[in-house]
């Protein structure tokens, strides 16, 4: 990180810091999601950027306040009771999977946002200061006004741009992209600390500008991501995944992101978190249920990372970040029969 960009005041460009008892916001709706192939539904499940980054945050006993919209008919039991609003119904996307739900990358998921609840107000924020704020709206409820808000209460910002850019077509819904300068939130972007785009969206963006303004986080599906601060591009390595359905690793990965940006790892450890939680999404339909045992793990090995860091600054670099990646893919595989060997590697190799 570079100094312009906003951090939360425990953490400096080259030292970060663990924030003590973390508060996130995070804003953006709920919504059902219904996945198509063929001309068949083939699952109805729980969506929205809001609930896969929850559901990383609670999985890893990071607190955050929630708040999202949707209507009376909104189905699912949630950790974080959304607001109903009476009136209207609980937003609704249909994803077409015409290609197959397991081909890899988003080339063959085309999203149509069928119904839409009512957009998320400045009033509905609660007044009260928060260490890290998400702004994750998937169907057009966050409004200039409620990110303006956003970046008065909270000390960071992590946007995910698909909040920003989409917009739907009038007779079908179906989702397309304007440009980050037309958005209308082009102005509020310098006091943004992270904005996070897919390969795809990020064509929709001047990445060397932006990237001036605040921390660019650019996701690639299977190649993992690519952060571009100021100057310096790191690329962060992914994990083999065996896909499923790609709906949610995105969020999933913002989420992994913000958990190591609170515990207080570098920018690219803590993407290499997030690459981690998005590849473990891929393989699930709908909101994946963390291991135990895999989580227990991953932060016994956020921890060992920090303590390394702390001791010599020469550990951030990106040999060391490779050590990390392979000390986290044997938590990730522990009861996979896809990994058998670096399951055995990860037990009982060289661990000082
Ligand atoms: N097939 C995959 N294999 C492994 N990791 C994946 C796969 N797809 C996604 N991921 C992980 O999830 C992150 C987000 O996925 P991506 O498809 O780029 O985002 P989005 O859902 O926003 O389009 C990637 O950077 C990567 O770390
Ligand atoms: O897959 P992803 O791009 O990370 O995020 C998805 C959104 O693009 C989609 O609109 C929503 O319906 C899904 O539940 C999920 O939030």
């Amino acid at each position: 990180m570079t100094q312009n960009h906003p951090l939360p005041p425990q953490q400096t460009p080259h030292s970060p810091r663990r924030i003590p008892n973390p508060r996130v916001l995070i804003v953006g709706n709920y919504c059902h999601d219904v996945l198509i192939q063929n001309g068949a539904v083939v699952a109805e499940t729980l969506g929205g950027a809001a609930s896969f980054i929850s559901n990383v945050l609670d999985s890893s006993s990071v607190a955050c306040d929630l708040v999202s919209k949707v209507g009376r008919d909104f189905r699912y039991e949630v950790t974080h009771p959304p607001i109903v609003a009476p009136e209207k119904e609980t937003t609704v996307f249909e994803a077409y999977f015409d290609l197959g739900i397991d081909g890899v990358g988003h080339a063959d998921r085309v999203l149509k946002r069928v119904t839409a609840c009512d957009p998320i107000l400045p009033s509905d924020i609660p007044d009260s200061r928060f260490d890290f704020g998400m702004a994750v709206g998937v169907g057009g409820e966050i409004l200039p006004e409620t990110l303006e808000k956003m970046v008065e209460i909270c000390d960071v910002v992590a946007v995910d741009i698909q909040a920003l850019i989409r917009v739907f077509d009038p007779v079908d819904g179906s989702v397309k992209l304007v440009n980050l300068k037309e958005s209308g939130f082009h102005h509020i972007l310098h006091r943004v600390g992270f904005l996070k785009a897919s390969s795809d969206e990020a064509l929709f963006m001047d990445v060397e500008q932006m990237k001036q303004l605040c921390c660019v986080v650019v996701t690639n599906g299977e190649k993992g991501c690519r952060i571009y601060d100021k100057d310096d591009e790191t690329v962060v390595p992914p994990f083999l995944a065996k896909q499923v359905d790609p709906t949610g690793a995105g969020d999933s990965f913002l989420g992994g992101l913000v958990v190591g940006l609170v515990e207080g790892l570098t920018v690219p450890d803590a993407a290499l978190l997030g690459n981690l939680f998005g590849s473990i999404t891929v393989e699930h339909i709908g909101q994946p249920k963390f291991d135990l045992m895999m989580l227990q793990r991953v932060k016994e090995e956020v921890q060992r990372r920090k303590k390394q860091c702390n001791l010599s600054s020469s550990h951030k670099n990106n040999n060391d970040r490779d050590e990390f990646h392979a000390r986290l893919s044997p938590a990730r595989f522990q009861d996979s029969p896809l990994q058998p060997k670096l399951l055995v590697n990860g037990l009982s190799g060289d661990r000082s």
